[in-house]
C-alpha cells in the first residue's frame, strides 16, 4: 500500500491577499489525498480505500508570473549552477532561466561551473545573456558542466555574498537540494536577502505535484527505439521474446508511459505493481499465453520492478 496525492484541483482559495505572493485565484491549490491499494481484485490499477479521503492544506504555489515582486531587477545578480549527473533537458532550463530574468530586466546572471565546486575562488564563472544560451537548447549535457562535491556550504554563501549575488538557481536531484536547502538556511542565519531557487531534475518524472519532470518526455521518446528493435526482434523469431529495461529504480512512470505510447508491448512491470513470476497469475503463465495465441511477446521492465518479491531475478 501507498499514500499518494490522488487528484489535484483548485480550491476555494479565494483571495489573491491571501496569497503572499500576490497571485490570482486561480493559483489557489489543493490536493486530495488518499491510500492507494494497488493490485486490487477490483481494479486494473488502483483503488481508493481510504473512505476519508481529506484535503490537505495548501503547502505548494503553482508556478508562474505574480503581481508583485519582491526583488528589484536592477538589483538582481542571479547565478545558475548544475549539480549531480545529467539529465536531458539541462539546457533547455538554463536557456529559459536567462530569458526569463532577462524579460524581466535582469541584467547580471552568471553561470557557476561544474556544480557546487565552482563556487571555489579559481574557477571562472560565465556570464549569461540571450545571446550566449539562444541555441544551447539544441545540445545535450550542461552548458555549464556538472560535478558531485565541493566547498563547504559557509564557503558557497561566503563566495555568493563576495560577489553580490542574491539570486540562485539551482538545478539538480536530491543531494543537491539537500544541499539547496543548507544554502538557504545559511543565508537566513546570516540574514541576508538572497533568494535559492531549486528545480528538481529526476529523468523518472516521480515528484508529487510537478505537472512533468524535465527530461522525462526525452526518456519516454528514447524508449521508443529500444521497444521498437524489441518488437522487431520478438516478431520475427518463432515464439520470440523481447524483453525492454528502462530506468526507474522506485517508480515505473517511464516504462508505463513508453509502453502505452509504443502501443507494442505486451506486458509492462513496474515497481508499484506487486506481481508472481510463478503461479496460475504469474507473468509466466501469461507469457506462454502470448506465445500461444500471438506468437510472440514484448516486455517492458522498470529497473525496480519486483524488487520487493525477487532480489536476484533482474
Ligand atoms: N546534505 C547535503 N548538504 C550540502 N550539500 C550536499 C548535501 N548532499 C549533497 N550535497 C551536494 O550536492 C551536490 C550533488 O549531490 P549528488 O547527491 O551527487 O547529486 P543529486 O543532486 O543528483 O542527488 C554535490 O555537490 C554534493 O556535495
Ligand atoms: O545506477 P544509478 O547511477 O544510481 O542510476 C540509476 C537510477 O537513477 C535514476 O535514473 C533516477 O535518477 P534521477 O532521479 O537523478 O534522474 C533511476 O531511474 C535509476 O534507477
Amino acid at each position: 500500500m501507498h499514500q499518494f496525492v490522488r487528484r489535484i484541483r483548485p480550491s476555494n482559495f479565494s483571495s489573491s491577499s491571501g496569497d503572499p505572493n500576490g497571485g490570482p485565484k486561480y493559483y489557489g491549490w489543493s490536493v486530495k489525498r488518499a491510500v492507494i491499494n494497488y493490485s486490487s481484485p477490483t481494479s486494473a490499477g488502483a483503488e481508493c480505500i481510504d473512505p476519508d479521503c481529506t484535503w490537505v492544506e495548501q503547502w505548494v504555489h503553482r508556478a508562474g508570473p505574480r503581481e508583485k515582486i519582491y526583488f528589484k531587477p536592477e538589483e538582481v545578480k542571479a547565478a545558475i549552477v548544475t549539480c549531480g549527473g545529467l539529465c536531458p533537458g539541462l539546457n533547455d532550463v538554463i536557456r529559459h532561466i536567462v530569458i526569463t530574468l532577462e524579460i524581466y530586466g535582469v541584467k547580471k546572471i552568471v553561470g557557476i561551473p561544474y556544480g557546487y565546486r565552482g563556487f571555489s575562488v579559481e574557477i571562472v564563472r560565465e556570464k549569461l545573456s540571450r545571446k550566449v544560451v539562444q541555441n544551447v537548447h539544441l545540445s545535450g549535457g550542461s552548458l555549464l558542466g556538472v560535478s558531485r562535491g565541493g566547498p563547504s556550504v559557509s564557503d558557497i554563501v561566503d563566495s555568493m555574498e563576495e560577489r553580490g549575488i542574491n539570486m540562485l538557481f539551482v538545478l539538480g536531484g536530491n543531494g543537491t537540494h539537500a544541499g539547496a536547502n543548507a544554502i538557504h538556511n545559511e543565508c537566513r542565519k546570516r540574514r541576508l536577502k538572497l533568494a535559492v531557487v531549486g528545480v528538481p531534475k529526476t529523468i523518472d518524472n516521480d515528484i508529487l505535484l510537478m505537472d512533468k519532470t524535465f527530461g522525462f518526455d526525452t526518456a519516454v521518446e528514447a524508449a521508443q527505439r529500444a521497444i521498437n528493435s524489441a518488437y522487431i526482434e520478438a516478431h520475427s523469431a518463432y515464439h520470440g521474446i523481447g524483453i525492454v529495461k528502462l530506468m526507474g529504480r522506485s517508480s515505473g512512470f517511464i516504462a508505463m508511459h513508453a509502453s502505452l505510447a509504443s502501443g507494442q508491448i505486451d506486458i509492462c512491470l513496474v515497481p508499484e505493481v506487486p506481481f508472481n513470476l510463478h503461479g496460475p497469475h504469474g507473468v509466466l503463465r501469461h507469457l506462454k499465453y502470448l506465445l500461444e495465441t500471438k506468437g510472440s511477446a514484448v516486455v517492458c521492465v522498470a529497473e525496480g520492478a519486483g524488487q520487493v518479491s525477487y532480489t536476484n531475478s533482474f
